[in-house]
């Protein structure tokens, strides 16, 4: 794995890849050098052949926000011509599952990014918020528009124009993470469910997940004949025959590239 100053990727003999956002000091804030860092590491995780990534952050937060001191003197031309912030959206494309284990604060920009994983799991007092407002700004890394389809309109205006911070138990309850765990153990959590992952037809893997993400982005017939397709394409793989006789053998199956 190559060098990195702003956060940690490693990746496991089970093909679970790590990445660790590592800025402590300043509770992870999303700075320009760990943004071209982080779409470095995914490249590098997807090429290691890794099956599930985890995303965590070190220290007492996941992400507490886009770097507000490297924010602060920027200007409009700056941001706009280097279409500041894209670089993150990388992690909604990729075509592994991921999953947010999160620690502590997620916030704005930390927030976002944790919305763009495929599962999120969170420790019990971890705190999720978009405060973007109350710097005179709004989310950039897509947090208005992904909310919204997450919660609906009225929760996000609440959450978006507020600024309020929810815990973890609220974030479940409005479906913005699928499960809250004990403190400490969201990692090891995360890993169980990754390892499940690892195991199972990759083919499959990636079908249900582009079937799930073209849900958000389809009309319902679109996406049900895409489901459909995907479903008729997985009887050409051995994963399948595989899958289905293990079962009436009452064994484990055996996937080609678990
Ligand atoms: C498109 C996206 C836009 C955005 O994301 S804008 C940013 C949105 N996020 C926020 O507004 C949250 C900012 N942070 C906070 O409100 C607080 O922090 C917390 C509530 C998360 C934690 O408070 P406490 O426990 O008192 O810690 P502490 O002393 O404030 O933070 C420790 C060090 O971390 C730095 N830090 C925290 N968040 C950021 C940030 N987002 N950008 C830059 N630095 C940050 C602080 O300044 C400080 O540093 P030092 O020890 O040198 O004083």
């Amino acid at each position: 794995m190559a060098h990195y100053d702003t956060l940690s990727l490693t990746v496991d003999d089970d093909r679970i890849a790590q990445l660790t956002l590592d800025r402590p000091e300043a509770l992870n804030a999303l700075n320009s050098a760990m943004m071209a860092e982080f779409a470095a590491a995914l490249v590098e995780a997807t090429q290691s052949g890794a099956r599930a990534l985890i995303l965590t952050g070190k220290g007492r937060a996941f992400a507490a926000g886009a770097d507000i001191a490297e924010m602060r003197d920027r200007t409009f031309g700056s941001m706009s011509d280097a279409n500041h912030l894209a670089l993150w959206e990388r992690l909604a494309d990729l075509p592994i599952p991921t999953i947010g284990a999160i620690n502590g604060f997620a916030l704005g920009g930390g927030c976002e990014i944790a919305m763009m994983c495929d599962i999120l799991i969170a420790g019990e007092s971890a705190s999720f918020g978009l405060p973007e407002i109350t710097l005179g700004i709004i989310p950039g890394i897509g947090g208005t528009q992904r909310l919204t389809r997450i919660v609906g309109k009225a929760q996000a205006m609440d959450l978006i124009l507020t600024g309020r911070r929810i815990d973890a138990d609220e974030a479940r309850r409005l479906g913005l993470i699928s499960r809250v765990v004990v403190d400490g153990e969201v990692v090891e959590q995360a890993q169980v469910i990754a390892r499940q992952i690892a195991g199972s037809s990759a083919r499959a893997v990636r079908a249900a997940k582009e079937c799930v993400l073209r849900a958000d982005q389809s009309s319902l017939s679109e996406g049900l004949l895409f489901e459909r397709r995907w479903f008729h394409s997985l009887f050409a793989f051995d994963d399948q025959t595989e899958g289905m006789t293990a079962f009436l053998e009452k064994r484990p199956a055996r996937f080609a590239d678990a």
